[in-house]
């Protein structure tokens, strides 16, 4: 049987780049021979970031770049907006559209015949491409299966006449707390504000509306879903997902997966394979080693998140005011005015605290220092902080970010809200309360171990992973389920 090749194909953030690697790594350890395609941008700024030696392929896990259609002077400090989304799909198809070509009948030198197109949500146009070239697909899905469910619900609520908005006033006046939806299966009730970020629009062609239900319908046409989740954490919404679609594969925490499959199989060193758009900060890990167990905040706002000034020094003063150490994590293009710590808060906290621009998270999440995370709610953070048994203080900004909160705080019982304003008692009080609640040592160790349990042999994503990577071996995964 020829080897399986899967080309990789992320959305150009973190948040997409991170799991599809972590995906493609377990793959190669079962044998599936993996190209890794990132954009050119990208490749350019993982190679400024990589440590010596690092960022490189190995055997059967190669890298290729393609342009992601955007000049780099037209770049803001923040790589996602609106345009990197519209430029991915105007010009990302026809280099992929090549690049698949190449390699589909295996005349380059060492690599097998292309046997699957994986890209992540948000890159349908590379199920297009598959479609086209006749090679089967499976898409990764990097968010939770709550926040697909909800997102492929988007056009109904079009449907039903909850979207666009009809006012400016309905942003602002508790419309969108008040207004609940109770009828998307296998979720509780949920407010119109926490579906999605993009429910907030009065525009009827609004691009993210528009981009975000497209993409969640398009997903469905590949050969099968693959959800960096697992099956305790969303019982039900998976149940009522795989009503609908019955290829799906749960395989997360992709990190605990990682983590043990090195414990399970003598897995060939991938460690070198690292593609970070930002350098990590890992003397970190030091200081969080001189740290008493349990008592440090780690605060994270994730890749694209951009503050205003005011919120980056309420937030700092807030960590200061709760009388722990902490971890804060200001990436360079967090303000994007530019804005910075003040030197009286530096020099006030220089003893018990610890500002870096980008840091190993998983690592720190895991280190027995960290008691508690701020979190902006993306959802490899809100996983990895699970899997870690790490409460969390929320604070969502965009996207998913408010369906993965509603479920941290009301349904798994690991999380508290943070108002959307932000003030400094606010932030002090909820970390101390996440630190000191006996409820959420409970819960946050009880989905520790529900994720670990998962990952282990006869555990439900150790089981799907195996099942895909026999589909991949069989062939049997052809597009249009
Ligand atoms: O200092 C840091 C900060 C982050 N990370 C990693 O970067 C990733 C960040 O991903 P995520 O927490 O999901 O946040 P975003 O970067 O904001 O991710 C985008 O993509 C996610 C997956 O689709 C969505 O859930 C989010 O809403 C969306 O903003 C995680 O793996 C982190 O471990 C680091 O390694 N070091």
């Amino acid at each position: 049987m020829a080897r399986p090749h899967a080309v990789v194909v992320p959305y150009p953030g973190s948040g997409n780049i991170n799991p599809a690697l972590q995906l493609s790594k377990l793959l190669r350890r079962h044998g599936v021979f993996i190209t890794f395609v990132v954009t050119e941008h990208n490749l350019r700024r993982v190679r400024a970031a990589a440590a010596e030696g690092a960022a490189g392929g190995g055997e059967g896990f190669r890298i290729e770049a393609i342009p992601d259609g955007i000049l780099d002077a037209d770049r803001h400090a923040q790589d996602y907006d609106i345009s990197l989304s519209k430029a991915t799909v105007d010009h990302g198809a026809a280099p992929l559209r090549e690049l698949v070509a190449r390699l589909r009948d295996g005349s380059a030198p060492g690599v097998p015949p292309v046997t699957c197109v994986l890209p992540t949500t948000l890159m349908s146009f590379a199920l297009d491409v598959a479609r086209e070239l006749g090679v089967p697909s499976m898409v990764l899905v990097a968010f939770g299966a709550a926040a697909l469910m909800a997102q492929m619900r988007q056009r109904e609520l079009k449907e039903r006449g909850y979207l666009p908005l009809k006012d400016e006033s309905c942003l602002t006046n508790g419309y969108l707390e008040k207004t609940i939806i109770d009828w998307i299966p296998g979720m509780p009730p949920i407010s119109l504000g926490d579906v999605s970020s993009f429910v907030r629009t009065t525009d009827p062609d609004d691009f993210g509306l528009w981009f975000d239900i497209t993409e969640a319908n398009n997903c469905t046409k590949a050969g099968a879903l693959i959800i960096n989740t697992f099956d305790a954490l969303e019982a039900d919404v998976l149940a009522a997902l795989r009503a609908e679609y019955s290829r799906i594969y749960t395989v997360g925490q992709l990190g605990t997966m990682l983590r043990r499959s090195h414990l399970d199989e003598e897995a060939t060193s991938d460690d070198s394979i690292d593609l970070s758009l930002w350098k990590h900060d890992t003397g970190c890990l030091a200081w969080l080693d001189a740290q008493e167990p349990g008592s440090v905040v780690y605060a994270n706002f994730g890749s694209l998140t951009v503050l205003t000034a005011d919120q980056l020094v309420v937030f700092a003063w807030g960590l200061a005011a709760t009388g722990h150490p902490f971890l804060l994590v200001v990436r360079e293009d967090l303000v994007r005015s530019g804005g910075t710590l003040p030197p009286e808060f530096l020099a006030e906290t220089a003893e018990r605290c610890r500002v870096v621009t980008w840091c190993p998270q998983e690592q720190v999440l895991r280190h027995r220092a960290v008691g508690c995370f701020l979190t902006h709610c993306g959802w490899n953070s809100m996983l990895e902080s699970i899997a870690a048994g790490v409460p969390m203080v929320c604070w969502p900004v965009f996207a998913d970010q408010h369906n993965n909160r509603k479920y941290a705080c009301e349904v798994w019982g690991v999380g508290l809200r943070l108002d959307e304003e932000v003030r400094k008692e606010q932030v002090a009080g909820r970390v101390r309360e996440a630190m000191e609640s006996e409820e959420m040592r409970k819960s946050t160790a009880r989905w520790k171990a529900e994720a670990e349990a998962a990952a282990c042999p006869g555990g439900s994503s150790h089981e799907n992973l195996l099942g895909l990577v026999k589909a991949l071996k069989e062939g049997s995964l052809n597009s249009e389920a």
